[in-house]
């Protein structure tokens, strides 16, 4: 294992309008580790993993990749990111391999393997449209793989899989980690997935709250200014 974690943040905070959501929040994360995240609705979870994909600018704290500020290549940043939302977006009047084409990175995806890894390949020239809940879930899924990316942030990933699905996800989760692959996993249910690490936030506060500490003491990143 090396000494340096891949993924460190350190002390981040962020406000969502006048509530500080995450306060002074810090992980770490090496090769091969999962973590699990978890807490009450609302405490900042996915929050939390659109901070850590670099999707979202932390108000304050600090997020390294390799000992760099991952502030100073967000590009590069989200090419090591295999980011899973709530929300699958996947385009509608495209079939699932279109779908799937779209994600791809130009060299060594493998749009067969990932459409087999989540028992897709019946369903590839179906639009989009017509998919159900749990086959979206699994589209989005077989996209995280084609990501090839070696952090993956996954939110609620079971969300409206059936058993079978579950197997397959726990048996991808493995084969990740085993060359290399992070894992960090939000979840009110048990995942298929032993873990390194778990992080559980609290509720986050139902009015604004400033942390204990003076202004001095914070590193302010400028506001993304986008909410998802
Ligand atoms: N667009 C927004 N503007 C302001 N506050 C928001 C916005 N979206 C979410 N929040 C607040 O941010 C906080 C964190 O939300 P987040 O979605 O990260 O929580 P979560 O832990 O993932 O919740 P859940 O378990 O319900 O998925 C919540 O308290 C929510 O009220």
């Amino acid at each position: 294992m090396s000494v340096i974690p891949l993924l460190e943040g350190d002390s981040l905070c962020v406000f969502r309008g006048e509530r500080l959501v995450l306060s002074k929040i810090s992980l770490s994360l090496h090769a091969g580790e999962a973590m699990l995240l978890t807490g009450p609705n609302g405490a900042g979870k996915s929050t939390l993993l659109r901070v850590l994909a670099g999707l979202r600018h932390p108000d304050a704290g600090t997020l390294l990749w390799q000992g760099q500020p991952v502030k100073d290549d967000i590009t590069a940043h989200t090419q090591r990111v295999a980011y899973l939302g709530h929300q699958e977006a996947l385009k509608p009047g495209l079939t699932v391999t279109e779908n799937l084409k779209i994600y791809a990175t130009t060299t060594g995806s493998n749009i067969a393997e990932a459409l087999k890894t989540f028992n897709l390949l019946e369903l590839a020239d179906l639009p989009a449209r017509q998919l159900s809940a749990g086959q979206k879930r699994r589209t989005a899924l077989a996209r995280v793989l084609l990501r090839q990316a070696p952090l993956w942030l996954l939110d609620e990933p079971t969300l409206g899989l059936d058993n079978a699905t579950i197997s397959l996800l726990g048996e991808a989760l493995t084969r990740h980690r085993q060359k290399g692959g992070m894992i960090i996993a939000t979840s009110h249910v048990p995942l298929p997935m032993d873990t390194t690490s778990h992080l559980d936030l609290p509720a986050a506060p139902d009015r604004a709250v400033m942390p204990d500490t003076s202004p001095d003491d914070w590193t302010w990143h400028e506001h993304s200014g986008t909410a998802p």
